[in-house]
């Protein structure tokens, strides 16, 4: 995956329009459906376990998020990952605050041992998945993104996935290849959220049908370079983050080639 790989994969998502099968959490819920509808994906947040079975068939990719984790939630996002497993429907998992608590942190592992085909998370939650200090203050990093590198790269081996770490720059690997990406503003983390939609847009590409290391460089790609333009011009977070979805809409391949800073 190279800067010029982008228009083809942006081209690709739009025409697709991928429904995408959110299980998140509630504080993110609205943006980021906003976001998945900003970028031309299709979301749905469906989160009953009566129901997840049998809505995950439907869509084209399934996004597990436990931010706000409650047990019937947890329950139905094992349901709901599981049959994605069976169904051949790719999904992506991000771990939110998965060093905090024992129950953050039991999820997290039942989950990734239902094969996402991406990790998505801070350099905190990546190493405390690996079982290392990672520093984490709630849902928040402690730690750069540059500690967790090698850690990304030992989970995508042990797991047979991709795992992003996001941060000022972030890294993409498959355990072989590594992508390190320097787009984005110091103003999304000024955002709640902005790493689970980051987690959401990647699920979008995996929805348009792209391979997993592509699928998440596109979608941090895709969200660093909206961010630089949103924050052209902002005052500060609240209208950075409606500028945020205007430029997610207004994407262009070529701008996204343009300026898409990979390495
Ligand atoms: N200092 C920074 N400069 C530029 N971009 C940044 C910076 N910090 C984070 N980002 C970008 O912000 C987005 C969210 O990443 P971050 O690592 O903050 O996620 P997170 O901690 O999971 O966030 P949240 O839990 O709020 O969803 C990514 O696209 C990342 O590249
Ligand atoms: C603030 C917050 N708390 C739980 S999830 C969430 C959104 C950012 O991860
Ligand atoms: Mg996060």
């Amino acid at each position: 995956m190279t800067a010029t790989d982008l228009p083809g994969a942006l081209s690709r998502l739009r025409a697709a329009a991928p429904l995408v099968h959110n299980i998140t959490n509630q504080v993110v819920a609205n943006f980021t459906a906003n976001a998945l509808l900003a970028i031309g994906a299709s979301p749905a947040m469906v989160q009953a376990e009566e129901e997840v079975e049998a809505f995950v068939v439907q869509a084209a990719a399934l996004v597990v998020n436990i931010g706000t984790l409650l047990a019937p939630q947890r329950r139905a996002m094992q349901l709901a990952a599981r049959r994605a497993g069976e169904a051949g429907i790719p999904w992506v998992l991000d771990p939110v605050a998965a060093g905090a608590t024992a129950f953050r942190r039991d999820t997290a592992h039942s989950l990734l041992a239902l094969r996402p085909r991406v990790l998505r998370g801070n350099a905190s939650e990546i190493l405390s998945l690996l079982g290392e200090e990672g520093g984490g203050r709630g849902v928040d990093s402690g730690a750069a993104p540059e500690r967790a590198r090698d850690a990304a790269r030992i989970l995508a081996r042990q797991h047979g996935l991709v795992v992003a770490v996001t941060g000022a720059t972030d890294y993409v690997t498959d355990g072989e290849r590594m992508v390190a990406l320097e787009n984005g503003h110091p103003m999304l983390t000024r955002v709640t959220g902005t790493g689970c939609t980051a987690t959401a847009l990647v699920g979008a590409f995996l929805g348009a049908g792209l391979p997993p290391l592509d699928a998440a460089v596109a979608g941090l790609a895709a969200l660093g370079v909206a961010a630089e333009q949103a924050a052209e011009g902002t005052a500060g977070p609240g209208s950075f983050q409606v500028a945020l979805l205007d430029r997610l809409h207004g994407l262009d391949g070529a701008t996204l080639a343009a300026r898409a800073r990979l390495r």
